[in-house]
């Protein structure tokens, strides 16, 4: 069901912060700000040789990360994002092996165009993941 880790997602308090922190402090190349109110976050993506690193801040009410905001004020590893080949497929199989996936089962489109999906932390050892159409 896997494929590859398209990124590595760390909530923080401020985004600017942040990409000054990674741009400036490490070195590395910062894509542009996307904000994407349909999922309550301003994120950027940090480019890196064999995957990406996806920085994000709450944007707007209700933002789903503000909670985790609010448990870790300094921001923290927020979730992973493996892609799968075809997404409506994996989440029929996990469901039925019996986890959980967040929203109402329908796939958004995220930050890269694709269409995504998100399986509980709680059923994956304290760790939020999400799928990625590719
Ligand atoms: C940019 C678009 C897209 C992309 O293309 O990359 C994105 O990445 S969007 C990213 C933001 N969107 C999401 O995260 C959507 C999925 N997330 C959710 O639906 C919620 O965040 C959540 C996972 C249901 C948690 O919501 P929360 O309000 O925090 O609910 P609870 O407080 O009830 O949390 C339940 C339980 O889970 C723990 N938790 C919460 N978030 C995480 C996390 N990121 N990693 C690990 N554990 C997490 C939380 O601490 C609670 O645990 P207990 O306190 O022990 O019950
Ligand atoms: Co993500």
């Amino acid at each position: 069901m896997l494929g590859r880790v398209n990124h590595i997602a760390i909530a923080v308090p401020d985004l600017a912060a942040a990409i000054s922190a990674y741009r400036d402090t490490l070195g590395a190349v910062v894509s542009a700000a996307q904000a994407l109110p349909e999922h309550g976050v301003t994120v950027v993506f940090v480019e890196l040789p064999n995957t990406k690193v996806e920085l994000l801040e709450p944007l707007g009410e209700g933002s789903p990360i503000t909670a985790f905001l609010e448990k870790s004020p300094a921001g923290g590893m927020h979730h992973i994002c493996y892609e799968v080949a075809d997404l409506l497929a994996a989440r029929d199989q996990l469901v039925a092996s019996g986890a959980r996936v967040l929203g109402n089962g329908d796939p958004k489109i995220g930050a890269h165009g694709k269409p995504v999906l998100f399986l509980h932390p709680k059923d994956f050892f304290g760790t939020l993941i999400e799928l990625e159409q590719v």
